[in-house]
């Protein structure tokens, strides 16, 4: 390769050109720092464009900014750096590169350090304070492995605090949330499935100052369950190391929380409300499990070919009710630059959950809503984030905190062929312009399944009772680490 010399090309051989400078940063009076340290004859560290430069013995490699772990000096000047590596399988791993400079000068080290750490980081904050949960029977049970091997060297090496927890009993999320010293943290990273998170937004929602943690505590998933939707929505990945990486570097990021009322019961959802096709076909092929993810399309197959439906009464506040106004809002979102600063209130310690604007299941229906008959209901699917599951964008148009959920409904009655199209259009990202998916964004509704004794309700992907429930959105209730700061990582609308 050719190294040429030009001032802001990140792969100009140091030993050749000037050293370029910034301009000293008087406001913050920090001093004149150069781009490049000289760190041996044949070798420099440059900060490049997106990345930091190595070269060695005119070999040059880049380390991108964002996988930049943690970076430190010595007293004689040497300056370490450790980062995120590259390994199989599209996993990262944390490696170092050490080098003394020509000249020791420690002042230099430390601002050059400095300079490194905030391209590093940017408006991300440095040195979470973690409270891990760990559930040793997510997924396939391997989350305590997985964590020691995958995830805590990450966390680790960015010099994040660490405080590890197992859950030892279903619940104990709820339980671990609603008592934590909501000070002393800035992340609850759940080594889990998506029942860890839910049950700890579900904790933090039975406090007395709920507001204000579901504020403060950031909510972040390091996938080690068999529904891993937190974290292919927030951390682009369902890869444990990526997923470290990705909440090293999060972005704290409102999220829309749901309540949802059935019974005399009131909890939050975070991901997903479903009944008919969607719910039964994810709870009831429990016994299908040996067969992996293939469980799912064999029992939606099934439910398509007999074109089975689930009739309910459904009444909705709705948002956006064409799919053209539905793109509109979702371009308008996004595109705005990434959020760097949560710019929301922070709520005081006296404020609990908010009131429920439209009531329970158990009142009457409010006077504007009006309750209509879906005789021919196939699946009700409700969504907060886009992925329900790898590959599975079903929510493409969704927004974390637009204040809407994505709303689709599908007649149970459509041909078959046209069932397995869109079955496959899921997978294709052809999904939304389908005409017979009626997409929609609500911010409240109720369904009153009919003519069923027994049936399948999914909030979240877990099963609650076959009963009528009613759900309204609270707009950027809760808080998550997200790559962009307003955005799920999938391909939008
Ligand atoms: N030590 C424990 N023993 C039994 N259950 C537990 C324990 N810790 C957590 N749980 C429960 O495990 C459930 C599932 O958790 P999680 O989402 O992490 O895993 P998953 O494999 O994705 O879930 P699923 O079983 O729903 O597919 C939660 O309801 C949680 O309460």
């Amino acid at each position: 390769m050719t190294l040429s010399a030009g001032g802001d090309d990140p792969f100009r051989d140091p030993s050749s050109a000037p050293r370029a400078r910034q301009p000293p940063d008087d406001a913050r009076g920090e001093p004149d720092v150069p781009d490049t340290l000289a760190v041996g004859r044949h070798a420099s560290l440059s900060l490049g464009t997106d990345a930091l430069i190595v070269l060695e013995d005119k070999a040059t490699r880049s380390i991108p900014f964002f996988n930049i772990l943690w970076a430190d000096h010595g007293d004689d000047g040497d300056v370490t750096i450790q980062y995120a590596q590259p390994a199989a399988k599209k996993s990262v791993r944390p490696a170092i590169v050490s080098y003394k400079l020509d000249k020791p000068d420690s002042r230099l080290a430390e601002a050059w350090v400095a300079r490194l750490l905030d391209r590093a980081y940017g408006p991300s904050q440095r040195q979470k304070r973690i409270k891990v949960l760990i559930n040793p029977f997510g997924g396939q049970g391997g989350a305590v492995k997985t964590y020691h091997k995958s995830v805590a060297p990450i966390l680790a090496a960015a010099r994040c605090e660490l405080d590890v927890q197992k859950t030892e009993h279903q619940g104990h999320g709820i339980e671990i949330a609603q008592n934590m010293d909501i000070d002393a943290y800035d992340v609850v990273a759940c080594c889990s499935g998506d029942g860890i998170p839910h049950e700890v937004w579900n904790g933090l929602a039975k406090r007395q100052d709920a507001a204000r943690a579901l504020h403060k505590m950031a909510v972040a998933q390091l996938p080690c369950g068999s529904g891993n939707a937190a974290s292919l929505n927030f951390n682009g990945t369902d890869n444990p190391s990526l997923a470290a990486l990705a909440i090293v570097k999060g972005l704290r990021t409102p999220l829309d929380l749901s309540s949802v009322s059935q019974g005399n019961d009131r909890f939050l959802s975070f991901l997903s409300q479903s009944v008919g096709i969607v719910a039964e076909t994810d709870l009831a092929t429990e016994h299908l499990r040996w067969m992996g993810s293939a469980r799912f399309t064999w029992g939606f197959l099934v439910r398509l070919i007999n074109k089975t439906v689930y009739p309910a009464d459904i009444a909705i506040q709705v948002e956006h009710a064409t799919k053209s106004a539905v793109r509109s809002a979702y371009r308008t979102e996004a595109s705005k630059s990434p959020r760097a600063f949560d710019d929301r209130p922070v709520p005081s310690s006296s404020t609990g959950l908010p009131e429920l604007k439209h009531g329970t299941i158990n009142d009457p229906l409010p006077p504007d809503w009006h309750l209509v008959p879906h005789s021919h209901l196939g699946n009700f699917y409700a969504g907060n984030i886009a992925y329900m599951s790898p590959g599975a964008n079903f929510f493409p148009a969704s927004l974390p905190s637009d204040g809407c959920l994505d709303l689709v409904r599908i007649r149970g009655d459509i041909p078959r062929h046209t069932a397995i199209k869109t079955l496959l259009a899921v997978e294709n990202n052809t999904f939304f312009d389908l005409e017979h998916v009626d997409y929609q964004k609500v911010c409240a509704y109720r369904i009153i399944p009919r003519h069923q004794k027994t049936g399948y309700i999914s909030i979240d992907g877990e099963r609650v009772a076959f009963e009528p429930f009613q759900v309204e959105v609270h707009r950027g209730l809760g808080t998550v680490l997200s790559r962009s700061g307003r955005l799920c990582e999938a391909k939008g609308v």
